[in-house]
Protein backbone atom coordinates (compact mmCIF):
# COMPACT_ATOMS: atom_id res chain seq x y z
CA UNK A 1 0.00 0.00 0.00
CA UNK A 2 1.16 3.32 -1.18
CA UNK A 3 2.15 5.69 2.03
CA UNK A 4 -0.61 8.08 0.91
CA UNK A 5 -3.47 5.94 1.68
CA UNK A 6 -4.37 6.06 5.35
CA UNK A 7 -6.78 4.79 7.51
CA UNK A 8 -8.69 6.42 10.19
CA UNK A 9 -7.30 4.92 13.75
CA UNK A 10 -9.17 7.34 16.27
CA UNK A 11 -10.56 10.55 16.27
CA UNK A 12 -12.17 13.55 19.23
CA UNK A 13 -13.91 16.50 18.70
CA UNK A 14 -11.82 19.14 20.59
CA UNK A 15 -12.06 23.25 20.37
CA UNK A 16 -14.33 23.04 17.30
CA UNK A 17 -12.21 21.05 15.21
CA UNK A 18 -10.50 17.37 15.13
CA UNK A 19 -7.62 15.85 16.70
CA UNK A 20 -7.62 12.45 14.30
CA UNK A 21 -5.17 9.55 14.62
CA UNK A 22 -4.04 7.81 11.23
CA UNK A 23 -2.12 4.60 10.09
CA UNK A 24 -0.28 4.18 7.07
CA UNK A 25 2.27 2.02 5.21
CA UNK A 26 5.90 3.80 4.96
CA UNK A 27 8.35 3.07 2.18
CA UNK A 28 11.17 4.48 3.71
CA UNK A 29 10.84 3.07 7.03
CA UNK A 30 9.26 -0.44 5.25
CA UNK A 31 6.80 -0.26 8.61
CA UNK A 32 3.44 0.90 9.59
CA UNK A 33 3.34 4.18 11.23
CA UNK A 34 0.67 6.12 12.76
CA UNK A 35 0.41 9.85 13.19
CA UNK A 36 -1.69 12.25 14.86
CA UNK A 37 -3.11 15.62 13.18
CA UNK A 38 -5.22 18.30 14.73
CA UNK A 39 -7.37 19.72 12.05
CA UNK A 40 -9.06 23.05 13.36
CA UNK A 41 -12.72 24.02 12.02
CA UNK A 42 -11.32 26.43 9.32
CA UNK A 43 -10.05 23.15 7.54
CA UNK A 44 -13.46 22.12 7.06
CA UNK A 45 -13.78 25.26 4.32
CA UNK A 46 -10.25 26.34 3.23
CA UNK A 47 -6.56 25.21 2.98
CA UNK A 48 -4.55 25.67 6.34
CA UNK A 49 -1.05 26.22 7.35
CA UNK A 50 0.85 22.96 8.75
CA UNK A 51 2.97 22.95 11.90
CA UNK A 52 4.97 19.47 12.15
CA UNK A 53 5.93 18.80 15.93
CA UNK A 54 8.94 15.75 16.67
CA UNK A 55 8.08 14.30 20.06
CA UNK A 56 11.39 13.23 22.16
CA UNK A 57 12.89 9.69 23.74
CA UNK A 58 10.28 6.93 24.72
CA UNK A 59 7.31 8.93 22.70
CA UNK A 60 4.09 8.01 20.18
CA UNK A 61 2.50 10.05 18.42
CA UNK A 62 0.13 9.71 21.83
CA UNK A 63 2.41 11.94 24.71
CA UNK A 64 1.88 15.76 22.81
CA UNK A 65 -1.58 15.11 21.65
CA UNK A 66 -2.95 13.85 25.45
CA UNK A 67 -0.57 15.98 27.27
CA UNK A 68 0.70 18.88 25.86
CA UNK A 69 -2.94 20.75 25.61
CA UNK A 70 -2.11 22.65 22.17
CA UNK A 71 -5.42 21.85 20.68
CA UNK A 72 -6.48 25.06 22.02
CA UNK A 73 -3.91 27.33 20.46
CA UNK A 74 -4.22 25.43 17.33
CA UNK A 75 -7.64 26.24 17.22
CA UNK A 76 -7.14 29.73 17.83
CA UNK A 77 -4.56 30.01 15.30
CA UNK A 78 -6.25 28.04 12.44
CA UNK A 79 -3.75 25.79 12.32
CA UNK A 80 -2.91 21.88 11.81
CA UNK A 81 -0.37 20.31 13.81
CA UNK A 82 1.26 16.91 12.67
CA UNK A 83 2.78 14.75 15.58
CA UNK A 84 4.51 11.45 13.70
CA UNK A 85 5.86 8.37 15.82
CA UNK A 86 9.36 8.73 16.38
CA UNK A 87 10.64 5.69 15.13
CA UNK A 88 9.85 2.50 12.99
CA UNK A 89 7.98 -0.41 15.35
CA UNK A 90 8.30 -3.72 14.97
CA UNK A 91 11.39 -4.21 12.56
CA UNK A 92 12.75 -7.41 13.89
CA UNK A 93 16.06 -5.97 14.30
CA UNK A 94 18.03 -7.02 16.86
CA UNK A 95 18.13 -5.29 20.18
CA UNK A 96 15.71 -2.57 18.59
CA UNK A 97 13.71 -2.84 22.07
CA UNK A 98 16.66 -2.73 24.61
CA UNK A 99 16.91 0.78 25.52
CA UNK A 100 14.81 3.50 25.55
CA UNK A 101 17.34 6.25 24.00
CA UNK A 102 18.59 3.63 20.97
CA UNK A 103 16.49 2.19 18.44
CA UNK A 104 12.42 1.81 19.14
CA UNK A 105 11.05 5.58 20.19
CA UNK A 106 14.66 6.83 19.39
CA UNK A 107 14.73 7.36 16.07
CA UNK A 108 17.06 10.54 16.31
CA UNK A 109 15.24 12.04 12.71
CA UNK A 110 18.05 11.18 10.76
CA UNK A 111 18.90 8.88 8.15
CA UNK A 112 20.77 6.15 9.32
CA UNK A 113 24.07 4.21 7.09
CA UNK A 114 24.89 1.43 9.34
CA UNK A 115 23.96 -1.61 7.76
CA UNK A 116 21.95 -3.15 10.25
CA UNK A 117 19.62 0.24 11.00
CA UNK A 118 19.63 1.33 7.42
CA UNK A 119 16.75 -0.20 5.71
CA UNK A 120 14.25 0.84 8.42
CA UNK A 121 15.89 4.14 10.27
CA UNK A 122 15.56 6.87 8.15
CA UNK A 123 13.43 8.97 10.00
CA UNK A 124 14.70 12.21 8.18
CA UNK A 125 13.44 11.27 4.94
CA UNK A 126 9.97 9.96 6.71
CA UNK A 127 9.05 13.42 8.24
CA UNK A 128 10.51 15.76 5.52
CA UNK A 129 9.42 14.00 2.35
CA UNK A 130 7.08 11.20 2.77
CA UNK A 131 5.05 12.16 5.51
CA UNK A 132 3.98 15.69 4.44
CA UNK A 133 3.27 14.46 0.52
CA UNK A 134 0.31 11.89 2.53
CA UNK A 135 -0.71 14.96 4.52
CA UNK A 136 -0.84 16.93 1.00
CA UNK A 137 -2.48 14.40 -0.54
CA UNK A 138 -5.31 13.41 2.02
CA UNK A 139 -5.88 16.74 4.13
CA UNK A 140 -6.74 20.57 3.44
CA UNK A 141 -3.45 21.35 3.90
CA UNK A 142 -1.42 24.79 2.00
CA UNK A 143 2.05 22.82 0.87
CA UNK A 144 3.91 26.11 0.81
CA UNK A 145 2.69 27.26 4.11
CA UNK A 146 4.86 24.70 6.75
CA UNK A 147 6.92 25.05 10.02
CA UNK A 148 8.04 22.58 12.47
CA UNK A 149 8.80 22.41 15.98
CA UNK A 150 9.54 19.79 18.50
CA UNK A 151 10.59 18.70 22.12
CA UNK A 152 14.19 17.25 23.21
CA UNK A 153 15.64 14.53 20.94
CA UNK A 154 12.52 15.93 18.41
CA UNK A 155 13.59 19.45 19.19
CA UNK A 156 17.03 18.47 17.97
CA UNK A 157 14.88 16.93 14.74
CA UNK A 158 12.82 20.20 14.12
CA UNK A 159 16.47 22.39 13.93
CA UNK A 160 17.99 20.03 11.54
CA UNK A 161 15.00 19.69 9.26
CA UNK A 162 14.61 23.40 9.00
CA UNK A 163 18.26 23.73 8.47
CA UNK A 164 19.06 21.03 5.64
CA UNK A 165 16.34 22.44 3.51
CA UNK A 166 16.45 26.20 3.51
CA UNK A 167 13.49 27.90 2.92
CA UNK A 168 11.54 24.86 3.07
CA UNK A 169 9.90 25.39 6.75
CA UNK A 170 8.99 29.07 7.17
CA UNK A 171 10.00 28.64 11.01
CA UNK A 172 11.47 26.97 13.40
CA UNK A 173 11.19 26.48 17.00
CA UNK A 174 12.17 23.95 20.18
CA UNK A 175 11.25 22.87 23.52
CA UNK A 176 14.87 21.39 25.08
CA UNK A 177 16.76 20.44 22.25
CA UNK A 178 19.66 18.64 22.32
CA UNK A 179 21.04 20.80 20.62
CA UNK A 180 24.89 19.24 20.05
CA UNK A 181 24.69 15.61 19.68
CA UNK A 182 27.93 15.10 18.91
CA UNK A 183 29.20 16.34 22.35
CA UNK A 184 26.15 14.60 24.51
CA UNK A 185 26.05 10.44 25.85
CA UNK A 186 22.38 10.69 23.87
CA UNK A 187 23.42 11.65 20.32
CA UNK A 188 26.96 9.84 20.78
CA UNK A 189 25.12 6.72 21.91
CA UNK A 190 22.72 6.95 18.93
CA UNK A 191 24.80 8.67 16.28
CA UNK A 192 27.69 5.87 16.10
CA UNK A 193 24.82 3.14 16.26
CA UNK A 194 22.52 4.91 13.74
CA UNK A 195 25.96 6.49 11.34
CA UNK A 196 29.32 4.26 12.80
CA UNK A 197 32.14 5.86 14.53
CA UNK A 198 33.61 8.05 12.28
CA UNK A 199 32.70 11.39 13.96
CA UNK A 200 33.35 13.37 10.59
CA UNK A 201 29.76 12.17 9.48
CA UNK A 202 27.75 12.84 12.48
CA UNK A 203 28.26 16.38 11.88
CA UNK A 204 25.91 17.07 8.75
CA UNK A 205 22.95 15.48 11.45
CA UNK A 206 24.05 17.90 14.04
CA UNK A 207 22.17 20.96 14.21
CA UNK A 208 25.43 22.84 15.84
CA UNK A 209 27.51 21.99 13.13
CA UNK A 210 24.42 22.94 10.45
CA UNK A 211 23.95 26.08 12.01
CA UNK A 212 27.96 27.26 11.38
CA UNK A 213 27.17 27.14 7.41
CA UNK A 214 23.39 28.05 7.11
CA UNK A 215 22.69 30.60 4.48
CA UNK A 216 19.11 29.85 4.09
CA UNK A 217 16.60 32.51 4.73
CA UNK A 218 15.16 33.35 8.25
CA UNK A 219 11.87 35.17 8.22
CA UNK A 220 11.86 34.75 12.34
CA UNK A 221 13.97 33.82 14.57
CA UNK A 222 14.82 30.39 15.70
CA UNK A 223 12.57 30.24 19.46
CA UNK A 224 14.07 27.85 22.02
CA UNK A 225 12.24 27.60 25.23
CA UNK A 226 14.72 25.97 27.85
CA UNK A 227 13.78 24.98 31.64
CA UNK A 228 16.43 26.30 33.95
CA UNK A 229 15.94 23.09 36.28
CA UNK A 230 15.89 20.65 33.61
CA UNK A 231 17.84 17.66 34.90
CA UNK A 232 18.94 16.61 31.40
CA UNK A 233 20.40 20.44 31.12
CA UNK A 234 22.20 19.77 34.47
CA UNK A 235 23.80 16.49 32.69
CA UNK A 236 24.75 18.21 30.30
CA UNK A 237 22.65 16.24 27.38
CA UNK A 238 21.02 19.17 25.91
CA UNK A 239 24.03 22.39 25.00
CA UNK A 240 21.92 25.27 24.25
CA UNK A 241 24.57 27.39 24.93
CA UNK A 242 26.62 25.47 21.85
CA UNK A 243 24.14 26.11 19.81
CA UNK A 244 23.66 29.59 20.65
CA UNK A 245 27.35 30.36 20.21
CA UNK A 246 27.55 28.83 16.50
CA UNK A 247 23.98 31.05 15.70
CA UNK A 248 26.06 33.92 16.75
CA UNK A 249 28.69 33.32 14.56
CA UNK A 250 26.82 32.80 11.41
CA UNK A 251 24.81 35.49 12.16
CA UNK A 252 21.56 33.17 12.63
CA UNK A 253 19.15 35.08 14.60
CA UNK A 254 18.43 33.43 17.76
CA UNK A 255 16.28 33.57 21.54
CA UNK A 256 16.58 31.39 23.72
CA UNK A 257 14.13 31.69 26.48
CA UNK A 258 15.75 30.18 30.00
CA UNK A 259 12.67 29.15 32.12
CA UNK A 260 13.00 29.35 35.81
CA UNK A 261 12.09 26.74 37.76
CA UNK A 262 10.94 24.41 34.73
CA UNK A 263 11.69 20.83 34.30
CA UNK A 264 11.99 18.69 31.10
CA UNK A 265 8.94 17.37 31.22
CA UNK A 266 5.50 17.96 29.56
CA UNK A 267 4.40 20.20 32.32
CA UNK A 268 7.36 22.38 31.06
CA UNK A 269 5.67 21.90 27.52
CA UNK A 270 2.28 22.50 27.57
CA UNK A 271 3.65 25.92 29.48
CA UNK A 272 4.62 27.52 26.59
CA UNK A 273 3.08 25.58 23.57
CA UNK A 274 1.25 28.64 23.38
CA UNK A 275 3.88 30.80 22.98
CA UNK A 276 5.33 28.61 20.15
CA UNK A 277 2.39 28.01 18.51
CA UNK A 278 1.89 32.08 18.06
CA UNK A 279 5.04 32.53 17.45
CA UNK A 280 4.72 30.05 14.22
CA UNK A 281 1.34 31.30 13.35
CA UNK A 282 2.50 34.95 12.79
CA UNK A 283 4.91 34.03 10.62
CA UNK A 284 2.52 31.09 8.49
CA UNK A 285 -0.29 33.91 8.30
CA UNK A 286 1.98 36.52 6.59
N1 LIG B 1 12.81 7.72 30.45
C1 LIG B 1 13.92 8.61 30.37
C2 LIG B 1 13.56 10.00 29.98
C3 LIG B 1 12.77 10.06 28.75
C4 LIG B 1 12.12 11.42 28.61
O1 LIG B 1 12.26 12.33 29.45
N2 LIG B 1 11.40 11.56 27.55
C5 LIG B 1 10.77 12.81 27.27
C6 LIG B 1 11.33 13.34 25.96
S1 LIG B 1 13.11 13.36 25.99
C7 LIG B 1 9.28 12.60 27.15
O2 LIG B 1 8.62 13.36 26.47
N3 LIG B 1 8.75 11.56 27.77
C8 LIG B 1 7.36 11.18 27.63
C9 LIG B 1 6.38 11.93 28.47
O3 LIG B 1 6.79 12.68 29.38
O4 LIG B 1 5.16 11.79 28.21
C10 LIG B 1 14.63 8.67 31.69
O5 LIG B 1 13.99 8.35 32.68
O6 LIG B 1 15.81 9.09 31.73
Amino acid sequence: MAASQVTEVSKAKSFGGWQKVFQHHSDVLKCDMKFAIYLPQESETKKVPVIYYLSGLTCTEQNVIAKSGFQRYASEAGVAIVAPDTSPRGCNIEGEDDSYDFGSGAGFYINATTEKWKENYNMYSYVTKELPAAIETNFNIEPSRKSIFGHSMGGHGALICYLKNPGSYISVSAFAPICNPSNCPWGKKAFTGYLGPDEETWKEWDATELVKSYKGPNLGYILIDQGADDNFLKEKQLLPEAFVDACRVSNVPVVLQMQEGYDHSYYFVSTFIGGQIQHHAKLLKQ
